[in-house]
């Protein structure tokens, strides 16, 4: 494959090109804080001064951003990807964001003649370094074809599933899912606790039933000892629930456990825990 791009580094962007880098992949990097570039550049990567450079550099480029918001700004504002993007050249945005979000950035990019794919991906950071994504791509069918092999590196499993919005709606779906769960663990956790029983104990026990998970599995354990180093930071667990919420209310599906959840979620912003881990909304409860 040619030279790759990759813009943002972030504990998502930072193991992915990382991984492609491992696998003889040349790729050029950005970040919106460039000194977090210096550790790629060590893997061998070349640093790219704006999202612009990137873009004129490589036939295709990855962003890994925060949220819409970033997703947006590194598309559309001064020496953004748009200033370069034209045909023959691919944007696939891996971020999780909403599907009006994707349709914004693939209609400005394929307006000038570039090919877009949205590509959100399902599992974390050790996943990412493992090359053991799932990655949730729709959009350009030529332009998924023409990246399987760097998706194969960085994932066990691609799905094509069609049409612009469907990758960003399936990714909002399963982290909705995701987040209600955590929610339901931590309260399961508490309540052993504070009803007498050794909450080391339910984990074994769960892990042995029907909802035996590898996320309470991986979190449980920390989570008993207050300790939540982020892979999967809160704030953006909150956005993620916040938006399949507007998914929910488009489509007039009610989700009043997701909509608790998110207001536990929103709490642990509140208390300073965004860039926790996701688990950290544990705290909410056993305070
Ligand atoms: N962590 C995880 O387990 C997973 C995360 N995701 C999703 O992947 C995306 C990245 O997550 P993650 O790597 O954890 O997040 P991080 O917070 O670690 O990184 C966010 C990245 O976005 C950049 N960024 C933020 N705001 C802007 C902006 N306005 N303009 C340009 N760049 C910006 C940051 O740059 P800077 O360094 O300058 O702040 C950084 O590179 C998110 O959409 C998240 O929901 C998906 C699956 C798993
Ligand atoms: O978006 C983040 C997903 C985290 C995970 O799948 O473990």
């Amino acid at each position: 494959m040619e030279e790759i791009g990759f813009l943002g580094i972030g504990i998502m962007g930072k193991a992915m090109a990382v991984n492609l880098l491992r696998h003889g992949f040349k790729v050029t990097v950005w970040n919106r804080t460039l000194s977090r570039c210096d550790e790629l550049v060590q893997h061998g990567a070349s640093v790219g001064e704006t999202p612009a450079a990137v873009i004129k550099k490589c036939k295709y480029t990855i962003a890994m951003l925060s949220d819409p918001a970033a997703a947006l700004s590194v598309v559309f504002d001064k020496h953004g990807a748009l200033e370069q993007i034209c045909g023959g050249k691919g944007y696939i945005d891996m971020s999780t964001v909403d599907a009006d979000t994707s349709s914004q950035i693939s209609q400005a990019i394929t307006s000038k003649g570039g090919s877009f794919l949205e590509a959100p991906v399902s599992g974390s950071k050790k996943p990412a370094e493992d090359g053991q994504l799932v990655i949730l791509a729709a959009g350009d069918k030529d332009l998924y074809d023409q990246v399987v092999p760097a998706f194969d590196v960085l994932g066990k499993k691609s799905f094509f599933l069609g049409q612009i919005g469907n990758g960003a709606k399936m990714k909002l779906v399963v982290n909705m899912i995701m987040g209600s769960m955590m929610n339901a663990f931590s309260e399961g956790i508490v309540l052993a606790d504070k009803s007498g029983l050794d909450p080391h104990t339910l984990l074994d026990v769960l892990d042995l039933g029907a909802i035996a998970n590898p996320m309470f599995k991986m979190k449980g354990p920390a989570m008993i000892k207050n300790s939540y180093p982020p892979a999967f930071p809160l704030k953006h667990q909150q956005k993620d629930m916040r938006l399949a919420l507007a998914l929910g209310d488009e489509n007039a599906v009610p989700m009043p456990v997701a909509a608790a959840a998110n207001e536990t979620f929103k709490k642990a912003r509140s208390l300073g825990l965004g860039d926790h881990d996701f688990s950290a909304v544990f705290e909410t409860l056993s305070k």
